[in-house]
């Protein structure tokens, strides 16, 4: 079977998402946007706490649940950048919320919390680029790996912090890194809290593609580093919504299953897009693809 495309936890390891939600909810501030574009099938996720660096708040964390589950169930969506808002991705989480969150109970549960959110992010059939402008520091790093690619702009830098503040991950993220980069460099990343820079990002595989530097030109830089973002995605979402998600759903169980689960569910993908409307099109076009 598909990984769940829901939970990585259940009430049976104490997961009380509802619960957990309305804990979170007494730490406001800020916002994550969606902004779904019908039409392209490219979305674009926006972090949005400028005045704390893009820091989550606990309802900012409960907001990217809710946005996860609405992407779930965009059935024409195909790509879907996430950035941070004014030119900085994301300074983690909220450390005034953390502070009032530091006993064991609740920490495990916005652990569980946002490693399930940012799982099933990465698990969305769209093709995911986290755009990394300005600083990706602690669980903003984290954030970074739960896309299935991270463009980076000339200024950036990841950091996973955590080591600085007695911590490991507790979103994810040091199971991603391992898949993204390997254990070596990941013990490195995080043994070290190195600043990833884009030579070394795209030098160890974390980043995937430098944007080019636009004249500094305030909120137009920014667009251009979006649009440069939406140029390099559109590469991967051309053609039918069905055909592009069927492409994710292969990749995310090749990439989460044993081999022989692994070849059941892409026979699973398959049986959805053999014969499709997509299929039969490109068989009567007889035309050969390059
Ligand atoms: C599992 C995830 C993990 C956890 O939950 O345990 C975490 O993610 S913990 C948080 C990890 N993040 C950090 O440690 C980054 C903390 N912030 C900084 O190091 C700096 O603020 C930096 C480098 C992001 C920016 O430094 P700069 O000098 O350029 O600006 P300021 O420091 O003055 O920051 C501006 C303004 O933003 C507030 N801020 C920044 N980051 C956070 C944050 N994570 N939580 C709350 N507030 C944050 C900072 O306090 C300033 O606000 P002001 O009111 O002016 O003091």
């Amino acid at each position: 079977m598909l990984p769940r495309q829901n939970s990585v936890y259940s009430a049976s390891h104490g997961f009380q998402p509802e619960e957990i939600k309305e804990k979170l909810s007494a730490f406001p501030g800020g916002s994550v946007d969606l902004l779904k574009q019908e039409e392209s099938g490219l979305a674009v996720l926006t972090i949005n706490n400028p005045s704390r660096m893009n820091a989550f708040s606990g309802s900012m964390m409960v907001e990217l649940e809710e946005r996860v589950a609405q992407l779930e169930t965009w059935t024409q969506g195909k790509g879907l950048i996430v950035r941070g808002a004014s030119g900085t991705f994301c300074s983690g989480s909220d450390l005034n919320a953390v502070r009032a969150i530091s006993n064991p109970q609740d920490g495990m549960k916005m652990c569980m919390f946002m490693q399930d959110a940012l799982t099933r992010l990465l698990r969305l059939p769209l093709v995911s680029v986290a755009l990394v402008e300005g600083r990706a520091l602690g669980g903003g790093a984290e954030l970074t790996t739960a896309c299935d690619f991270r463009l980076v702009t000339r200024d950036s830098v990841i950091q996973f912090v955590h080591k600085h503040m007695g911590l490991v991950p507790g979103w994810g993220g040091a199971a991603r890194l391992v898949h993204i980069v390997g254990g070596r460099h990941a013990l490195r990343l995080l043994g070290g809290a190195l600043k990833v820079d884009p030579e070394l990002g795209l030098q160890m595989g974390l980043a995937d593609g430098l944007l080019e530097e636009v004249p500094d030109a305030g909120g137009a830089e920014r667009d251009a580093a979006l649009r440069q973002a939406e140029d390099w995605l559109s590469s991967y979402t051309k053609g039918p919504a069905q055909v592009v998600q069927a492409t994710k759903r292969a990749v995310v169980s090749g990439r989460e299953l044993p081999l022989t689960e692994a070849l059941r569910a892409e026979k699973e993908v398959f049986g959805t897009v053999w014969g499709g409307p997509a299929n039969l099109r490109a068989l009567a076009s007889k035309t050969k693809h390059k």
